[in-house]
Formats: structure tokens, sequence, C-alpha cells
């Protein structure tokens, strides 16, 4: 049978204990699917435990029950299928644009004109091929992050997690970066899972939006954002879609609807 599936989280729970106090349960039995290709945004109010349901995805923290599938087997340990990118970028300073973009190669065994033939194919990719020697402070926010989504891209992963990639940008470059992601992905066909508390964004990148419920996180909603990309983000359709979100915000009642960037 071909596994259609990338990821499977099934009833996953998780406490977290701060010194003496009684563990805080911050996910109850959360469970979804995310199929190959596919993007998925987590959508909920701040500490719902969006971050820590990725980490779970990635490996990097251990759910206290259920489990985490991909592609049908479990995964102990955070590998190169699966690539986390935190919004603060993670760019060694010291090292240039293309040195950081090979990075992750190093440690697949590649003979070093083969990374630097693939690191300089994801930089044009991303649109920085002539930025390779540059050092990451010597570019702007927008490039930085750029850099870290060719680093990402260059490994070549099944999944990329992404928490709330483009939150530290201004909106143009936001935008602009948020076109990149469909385009790259659109001809890389890889599965994200997305993080953001960015209604806009949520709606113009996801095929499915999970809207997480606080203390403890469930899911609460699931919406299906079946309109074709690009999307007009003055259209009708993406109005719909947007206004149901904020129902369920409303309906959810723990929250005003001005937390969340509309
Ligand atoms: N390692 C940890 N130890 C103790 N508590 C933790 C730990 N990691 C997260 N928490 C707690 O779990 C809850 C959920 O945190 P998490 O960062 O997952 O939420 P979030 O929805 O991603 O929030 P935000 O949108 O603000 O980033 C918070 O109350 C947080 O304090």
């Amino acid at each position: 049978m071909v596994q259609s599936e990338a990821v499977q989280v099934l009833n996953v729970s998780k406490s977290f204990s701060q010194g003496k106090e009684k563990p805080e349960q911050v996910l109850r039995n959360i469970s979804f699917h995310v199929k190959k290709g596919e993007i998925v945004t987590l959508l909920g109010q701040s500490g719902c435990g969006k971050s820590t349901l990725l980490n779970i995805i990635g490996r990097f923290e251990r759910e206290d029950s259920g489990t985490v599938l991909f592609g049908g087997k479990t995964v102990d340990r955070p590998n190169r299928s699966c690539i986390m990118m935190f919004q603060n970028y993670g760019l060694l300073p010291w090292r240039s644009v293309l040195g950081n973009v090979e990075l992750g190669l190093e440690e697949q065994g590649l003979n070093a004109k083969t990374r630097r033939t693939r690191a300089l194919d994801y930089l044009r990719l991303v649109g920085l091929e002539d930025k390779a020697d540059s050092f990451p402070l010597q570019l702007s926010g927008g490039m930085q992050q750029r850099v870290a989504l060719a680093r990402a891209l260059a490994i070549e992963p099944e999944l990329i997690l992404m928490d709330e990639p483009f939150a530290a940008l201004d909106t143009f470059t936001r935008y602009h970066l948020q076109n990149e992601l469909l385009r790259i992905q659109k001809q890389s066909r890889t599965t994200i899972i997305l993080v953001t508390h960015d209604i806009d964004e949520a709606v113009y990148l996801s095929d499915r939006i999970l809207i997480l419920s606080s203390n403890p996180g469930t899911i609460h909603k699931e919406i299906g954002v079946h309109t074709t990309k690009p999307r007009d983000r003055g259209h009708g359709d993406f109005q719909h879609f947007r206004k149901q979100i904020l129902e369920q915000f409303h309906f959810n009642g723990a929250i005003s609807a001005a937390e969340f960037s509309i």
C-alpha cells in the first residue's frame, strides 16, 4: 500500500511541571494527519501549545502519551527528513551565506563540489545566488529568512516544520516570502507544518488549518481552505475563510480576536 500520510499524530498529550507545582497539561489527546505535499497550519492563542506540538513532531520534545508516525513509522530522534525552521533564522554569523546553506549538507557525506553545487541551486531558487559570499549580518531580515529557507530545502527533507517563520518581518517582506514559499513548495512538493498566530498568513498558505483551543491545547476545529493558490487576499473566498476562523475564536469565548494579527 502506498503511504500517502506524511505525518500522523495520534492521541498526543503532554504536561510540564515547574518546580514543586502540580504538572500542567499543555496538550490533550491531539490527533491529526498531514498528507504528503500538504501545508497544514496550527493556529491558536499564545501559550496554547503550538510550539510544544511542533517540537514533539520534530522529536525535540517527547510526548507523555500517544504516538507520532512518519510515513507510518515511529521515529525516536530528530533527523534530516524533518527540518525545523525558527523565526530567528538560526544562521551562523561567521559563515558565508553559501557556507550556511552547505552546513546541513556536510553531515550527508557529499563531496565539496556536490555540496557547493546543491547549495548554489537552492540559493538560486530563493533568489539569492548573488549573495553567496556575503555574511548573514550583511543581509536584510527577509534575505536571512530566505537563506534559512534555502538551507532547509537543500537538505531535501520530506517535512519542514515552521515556527512563526515570518513573524519578525515587515508586512511587505512577509507577503513576498509567503509567495516565494508557495512557489518553491509547489515545485518541491515538500510537506509543511506551520505554526502562526497570523490568520491572514494561515488562510494564504494552508491547505488545512487546525485551530487549537487552550488550557489544555486540543484541536477545536479543522478548516479546509478549498480555494486555488495563489490566493487573492481581497477576494470574497479569502474573506469567507478569515471570517470563519474569527468566528471560531469568538465562539471559543476565551479570547478576543484583537489578540491575533488580522
Ligand atoms: N520546557 C518547558 N517547561 C515548562 N513549561 C513549558 C515548556 N515548554 C513550554 N511550556 C509551557 O507550555 C505552554 C505552551 O507553550 P508553547 O510555547 O507550546 O505555546 P505556543 O502556543 O507556541 O505559544 P506562543 O504562540 O506564545 O509561542 C506554556 O504555558 C509554556 O509556559
